[in-house]
């Protein structure tokens, strides 16, 4: 394990001395929840406990869904995560969370701040945010914040009651995904690239900036490994000078094409350096590469989280990804369309589990490269019966009907991973962490997500 050389004095766990302590110093506070109808728990780990009910039975709104024929449960056996949870890490409301990408969500800071300067509707609204004790609020730089993940990361750390500074040069991130913060005190955005150098006070980095679809990242492959390299150059130091705790979002994609199975961290890889996905791979290859570096050279806290295939509400509709295209592809009546000839795996998480997991090991001690993600695997054509049956079963709830899709197969693309299923004993040891939601479970919401999406 790496270690870096502290300063005498600073623990491992606090890092350096959090923007909150050098203004306020020692006086103490008294936290208070965030005003949710859970309020009053407060434990991060609620859910690890918890009886929750199976996802497939849900008992509020009466709906059951059954489990696709295609999907053989046997494959899964050794990481069932069945569950629903009722809270999130922080001790967030997951009903509150769900809030901020639902249309119906009530909080309707942006609207209200735009009619007038005087608030004639009253004062903004924002989302109900922790009143955390200064010692322990951070202020916490998210690159890449008004992504897909970056801004579901944002909204869990301001509900924790953090100040949260959200970068993004919105290639594909959007501020509709964080509006709801816009002119809250804890929360700033700010246009930039992380290719150019900032300058800013902070005490935890997330880096998140990098497209990481493979049709956003081949579109600009210079442009990717640029993000790669002088992206990560540029926030590892600013982390190095302000003595901040970097966290780097790698990926799957370090392994490549990969010959073990599952993949382990220990895996090296085998990634085609030549190929048209080396400009992504690669890039994340060199920015794990200069993270351990300024880790073993000047003493910067790193932690690297490297990210299975991820999906949830705020996904583009364009992305280009399978979980998005099938979605989309499906609610229209569109054929699937299935690149090869959908035998290779896949395995998915559900956003609010990685968001989990990237600030348990942020906040953890632990410094080498983590897994994070589901590993229920599947072929691509088993995912896409699953994801027809599900948009079918949600569409006759809505009574909405439509045409049911079948699928096409279009050519293999070039260099694609015939299999990727991440082993996560390291996290689960490490970090006490592993997935709370089966893919189902979170496809579920997600279908529901789009196709409320393509109503309005
Ligand atoms: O979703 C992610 O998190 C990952 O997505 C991509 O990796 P990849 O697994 O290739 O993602 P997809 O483009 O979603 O492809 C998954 C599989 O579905 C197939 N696919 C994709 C789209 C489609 O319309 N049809 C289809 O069959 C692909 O060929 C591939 O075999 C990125 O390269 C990763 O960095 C990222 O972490």
């Amino acid at each position: 394990m790496i270690s870096p050389r502290r300063p005498s004095g600073v623990s491992p766990t606090s890092n350096s001395m959090n923007a909150a302590q050098q203004i306020i110093g020692t006086a103490t506070f008294t936290e208070s929840p965030i005003s949710s109808p859970t309020a009053g728990d407060r434990s991060d780990r609620l859910w690890e406990s918890s009886p929750f009910r199976h996802p497939l039975e849900n008992a509020t709104s009466g709906e059951t869904m059954s489990v696709p024929e295609s999907h053989d449960r046997e494959q899964d056996r050794d990481q069932p995560a069945t569950a629903t949870p009722g809270r999130v890490r922080g001790g967030v409301s997951l009903d509150v969370v769900r809030g901020l990408y639902n249309s119906n969500t009530g909080f309707s800071g942006l609207r209200r701040s735009n009619s007038s300067v005087v608030y004639p509707g009253g004062p903004p609204e924002f989302p109900p945010v922790k009143k955390l004790n200064p010692l322990n609020k951070k202020r916490i730089l998210v690159s890449g914040g008004a992504g897909f993940v970056g801004s579901h990361l944002v909204d869990r750390l301001m509900l924790m009651g953090h100040d949260v500074i959200a970068i993004d040069n919105y290639f594909t991130g959007s501020k509709t995904n964080l509006a709801h913060w816009f002119g809250h005190p804890n929360f700033e955005m700010i246009r930039h690239d992380v290719v150019d150098p900032i300058m800013l006070e902070v005490d935890q980095i997330y880096h998140l900036a990098c497209p990481a679809s493979p049709v956003h990242y081949q579109s600009n492959p210079v442009k990717t490994l640029k993000t790669g390299f002088f992206g990560t150059y540029n926030m590892l130091g600013l982390a190095k000078r302000v003595k901040a705790r970097f966290l780097l979002t790698s990926t799957s994609e370090v392994y490549g094409d990969p010959e073990e199975h599952p993949q382990k961290e220990s895996y090296w890889g085998h990634v085609n350096c030549i190929g048209p996905r080396a400009c992504y791979d690669e890039g994340k290859r060199v920015a794990e590469a200069l993270t351990y570096s300024y880790a073993r050279q000047d003493n910067v806290d790193v932690r690297v989280a490297r990210i299975f295939n991820t999906f949830g509400p705020r996904m583009n509709w364009n992305d280009g990804r399978v979980v998005s295209n099938f979605i989309v592809q499906a609610l229209k009546g569109d054929d699937i369309t299935i690149y090869g000839d959908g035998s290779a795996t896949r395995s998915f998480q559900y956003v609010h589990d990685l968001v989990d997991g990237l600030i348990a090991l942020m906040d953890s001690d632990y410094t080498e490269p983590v897994n994070l993600g589901n590993p229920e695997e599947y072929t691509i054509k088993q995912f896409a019966d699953m994801i027809v049956q599900l948009v079918n079963e949600h569409r006759q709830r809505c009574g909405d009907v439509g045409k049911t899709s079948t699928v096409t197969y279009l050519p293999a693309v070039a260099d694609d991973p015939q299999k990727r299923k991440p082993d996560t004993t390291r996290a689960k040891e490490v970090l006490g962490w592993s997935p709370q939601w089966s893919a189902v479970d979170g496809l579920r919401e997600t279908v529901a997500y789009f196709h409320r999406s393509m109503q309005q």
